[in-house]
Parts: C-alpha cells; sequence; structure tokens
C-alpha cells in the first residue's frame, strides 16, 4: 500500500535566476546517476527555464554532489540543484564564487525499500518466513537512511546500513548483487529492475540552485533589510 500527499505548491522562487542570459545553452548539474530526486528537481528546474524563454537546457548528472559543484566553479556548468537535505549544502551557500538563483519546494519520487525482482523461473518463496526477523543488509544514501525505519517491513531487522551517493547508487547496490535490498525511488528501482517490498512515500523537499556570480547580468534585486543595530 503506498501513502501520498498533496502535490507539492508549484512554483520558483527567483532570487537571480532571471539575471542568467537567455541565450545559449545552460547546463544544470547535479547529482545522478539516472534516477535520483535531483535529476528530478533538476528537469523540473530546466523546464522551467525553457518555458521562460531560455534557448536551452541541458541536465548533466554526477556522482556527487561535490562533483556538481566543481562542474559549477570551472565554467563546466552554469546551475547546481542541491537538496536542502544534503547534509553538506552549507559548502554550495558559503562558496565566493556561488549565488543562490533560485528555491523551490518539490516532493521527491515515491521512496521505499526495494529488492531485486523475482524471475519468473525462481524458486517459489516460502509461505511462511523462518520464525523471527530476518537480518538484513540495506544501501541509502545518508539523508533518508531514517525513513528505512519508518518503511522497512516487521519481518526484517537491519543488520547493516550501507552508506552510498545516491538513492540510485543504493538501487546499483541491490541489482549487482552488493546488497539484498535498498531504500529507492520508484524510477531508480524501475532502472534497476527491483521491486518493493515496503510502503512507499514521497519527501516533501527544498530545493537551491545556485548559479556563479560572473553569470549574472543586470542588477541585484534589493533584500530588505531589518531595521536596528548591526546592519
Ligand atoms: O539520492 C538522491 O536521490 C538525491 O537526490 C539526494 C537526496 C539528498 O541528498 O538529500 C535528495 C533528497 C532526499 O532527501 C534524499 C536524497
Amino acid at each position: 500500500m503506498s501513502s501520498t500527499i498533496a502535490e507539492a505548491p508549484h512554483g520558483i522562487t527567483d532570487t537571480a535566476l532571471s539575471r542568467l542570459a537567455r541565450t545559449g545553452a545552460l547546463t544544470i548539474a547535479s547529482l545522478g546517476p539516472a534516477g535520483t530526486s535531483s535529476e528530478q528537481a533538476s528537469r523540473y528546474l530546466a523546464g522551467h527555464l525553457l518555458s521562460h524563454g531560455h534557448e536551452s537546457a541541458r541536465v548533466r548528472l554526477c556522482g556527487r554532489y561535490e562533483e556538481a559543484g566543481d562542474l559549477l566553479s570551472s565554467g563546466k556548468a552554469d546551475l547546481a540543484v542541491v537538496a536542502n537535505a544534503y547534509a553538506h549544502i552549507d559548502r554550495f551557500y558559503m562558496n565566493p564564487q556561488f549565488r543562490l538563483a533560485a528555491v523551490f519546494v518539490k516532493d521527491t519520487p515515491f521512496y521505499g525499500i526495494a529488492r531485486a525482482a523475482r524471475t519468473p523461473d525462481a524458486a517459489p518463496e516460502p509461505v511462511a518466513g523462518p520464525p523471527g526477523k530476518t537480518p538484513v543488509r540495506i544501501a541509502t544514501h545518508p539523508a533518508p537512511r531514517f525513513l528505512v525505519e519508518e518503511l522497512l517491513p516487521d519481518s526484517y531487522e537491519v543488520s547493516e546500513l550501507m552508506l552510498v551517493d545516491s538513492t540510485s547508487a543504493a538501487a546499483a547496490a541491490v541489482a549487482s548483487g552488493e546488497v539484498p535490498l535498498a531504500l529507492t525511488t520508484a524510477p531508480a528501482a524501475r532502472l534497476h529492475n527491483l521491486d518493493f517490498v515496503s510502503p512507499t512515500r514521497p519527501i516533501r523537499m527544498v530545493w537551491s540552485a545556485f548559479t556563479r556570480a560572473d553569470l549574472l547580468t543586470g542588477p541585484a534585486a534589493t533584500i530588505g533589510r531589518p531595521v536596528g543595530r548591526g546592519w
């Protein structure tokens, strides 16, 4: 059974996005490989840019957010999209080269605990499992690891959480036989031929899109300053 929450309100808070040139190809770097929540958020931002007059916007997926940051600082990307649940997002906010271009709320795809899909010729599963809980190793990205506790069926207990770089890397670890279960997204489960063994749900997430200061044209929007001492 899958629970759902209402669709997040759409809309992008533009903190500098409209100051990027509309001509030329924009590259949006984020966390991959294909199937991550970050990929979906980046595609959403690309769609927004195209519908606001930008000539072209493409998504480039990296193995880690740090690599997306490196692409942005080296000029190989124009934007980097980062989940606010990412533990080291401060590195993006504090980078003196970077500017916050946009913020938006977007639900992730559905998350659940998945295992390799059973082939039609696989031996039938025992009708009743062994008494007690089956200890299992589970691959997960660090950010959503607390969902494991919430979603894991009662018949399992975690023997080890294997921390990996993305939800898609977690799915790949199941596909390669490294671990039996992964906390992953529905798109990554599909790509790696996994089946969910748990309920699934999305995460309501805030996303930050960063650009580089040298890409901005026109005057910066003024930010109201609180009245009082120290400003
Ligand atoms: O692994 C992914 O799918 C991601 O996009 C990363 C990430 C994160 O770092 O916070 C994004 C949102 C979810 O909270 C879980 C993981």
